[in-house]
C-alpha cells in the first residue's frame, strides 16, 4: 500500500510538472517554426508558415465560458443548421434559424433543459425552407421573433447594423453583411469568439447571389470587412453545410476558402457560373417568411 501511495505520489508529481512544460514546449514550438523549419524549396517553406500558423491558431481557440450554453441542431431535409445559445444561469435562451418542421423538436429539448426561449432569430429571410420563428412563438408563447429591418420581413423585433440581443449576462452582436440577400445579418457572441454567418459564408463556400436581391461584389465586401475582420481564433457557423462539416474559423477560411481567397473579379466570375438549381422551396418559403413562417402552419389541438 506504502509502495503504491508512493508512486502515486510521484506520477502526479511528474504530471505537475509535465503538464506546463508540454504547453509551454507547445507554443514555443509553433511561434518559432516558421523561423527554424528549414525550407527546401519556397513553396515548402511557406507551406511550413501557413501550417505553424493554423495550429498556432488552433492552440488559441476560446473555450466556452461556463455559464455559455451551446447547441447545434440539424434539419436534414433542408440541411440547415439552427442554433440553440442560453445563459446557464439565468435560464435564458435564444434560437437562431429555427426551421418549422423542427419546431416541435426545438420547443420540446428548450423545456426539457429547463429554459426560458427570449429571442428566435433569422439571419436572412431564407429561400430553401420556412422558419420556424412564428410557430415557436405559439408553441413557446414568451418568444420574440427578431429578424433585420432592411430583411423587409415581418418580425417583433427588428435589428439594425450592430445592435445587440441579450440573454441572461451573454450578447450577440448583429453585423449587417448584405450580398446573399439585402437583409443578411452574421450574428456575433464575443466573449466566446463566435460567430453565426447565416448564408452569408458557408464552410468553404458562400451563399449565392442569383435570386431575391443577391449581389457578389456586396457578399464579397461584407465577408472581406466585416468576417474576415474578426479575430482569427473565431469559430464560425453557417446556417448551412451539405457536406456534413459542422464549423470553421475566421482563419481557415482566409487561407482555404475556394471562392472568398480570390480577387473580387474573379469571384464574381465564380458566383456567375455557379449553375445551381433553384431552391425546390423558394416559391413557398419566401412569401411565408416575409411572414414570419405563419403561413399555412400546423394548427395546436
Ligand atoms: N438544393 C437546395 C438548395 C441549395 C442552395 O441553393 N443553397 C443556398 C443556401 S439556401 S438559400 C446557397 O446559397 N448555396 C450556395 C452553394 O454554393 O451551394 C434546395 O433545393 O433547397
Ligand atoms: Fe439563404
Amino acid at each position: 500500500m506504502k509502495l503504491l501511495v508512493s508512486v502515486l505520489r510521484r506520477a502526479s508529481a511528474a504530471a505537475a510538472i509535465a503538464v506546463p512544460c508540454q504547453k509551454f514546449l507547445s507554443r514555443a514550438i509553433v511561434n518559432s517554426a516558421a523561423r527554424y523549419i528549414k525550407p527546401t524549396t519556397s513553396s515548402s517553406f511557406h507551406q511550413s508558415v501557413v501550417l505553424a500558423q493554423c495550429v498556432k491558431m488552433l492552440d488559441q481557440r476560446k473555450t466556452f465560458s461556463p455559464d455559455f450554453f451551446f447547441r447545434q441542431l440539424f434539419d436534414e431535409q433542408s440541411h440547415t443548421y439552427s442554433y440553440l445559445l442560453a445563459d446557464i444561469t439565468t435560464k435564458e435562451a435564444v434560437l437562431i434559424d429555427p426551421v418549422l418542421e423542427q419546431a416541435k423538436r426545438d420547443a420540446k429539448l428548450i423545456e426539457e433543459l429547463g429554459f426560458s426561449l427570449k429571442y428566435a432569430l433569422n439571419t436572412h429571410m431564407h429561400a430553401d425552407h420556412i422558419t420556424g420563428t412564428g410557430y415557436l412563438k405559439q408553441l413557446l408563447p414568451s418568444t420574440v421573433s427578431v429578424i433585420s429591418r432592411s430583411s423587409g420581413a415581418k418580425a417583433d423585433k427588428h435589428l439594425a447594423d450592430n445592435e445587440t440581443i441579450a440573454f441572461g449576462r451573454h450578447e450577440l452582436r448583429a453585423l449587417s453583411t448584405p450580398g446573399h440577400t439585402n437583409g443578411c445579418m452574421t450574428f456575433v457572441v464575443e466573449e466566446q469568439g463566435i460567430a453565426f454567418t447565416g448564408d452569408t459564408l458557408l464552410i468553404r463556400g458562400c451563399g449565392r447571389t442569383d435570386f431575391q436581391e443577391g449581389d457578389s461584389r456586396t457578399l464579397y465586401r461584407s465577408v472581406h470587412e466585416r468576417i474576415f475582420t474578426l479575430p482569427e481564433n473565431y469559430r464560425l457557423f453557417p446556417a448551412h453545410d451539405y457536406k456534413g462539416n459542422l464549423e470553421t474559423t475566421v482563419a481557415e477560411e482566409k487561407r482555404y476558402n475556394p471562392r472568398l481567397t480570390k480577387d473580387i473579379e474573379a469571384f464574381v466570375e465564380i458566383m456567375n457560373n455557379l449553375n445551381l438549381p433553384y431552391p425546390k422551396m423558394i416559391d413557398k418559403a419566401v412569401p411565408a417568411n416575409r411572414e414570419c413562417g405563419l403561413y399555412d402552419i400546423p394548427k395546436e389541438n
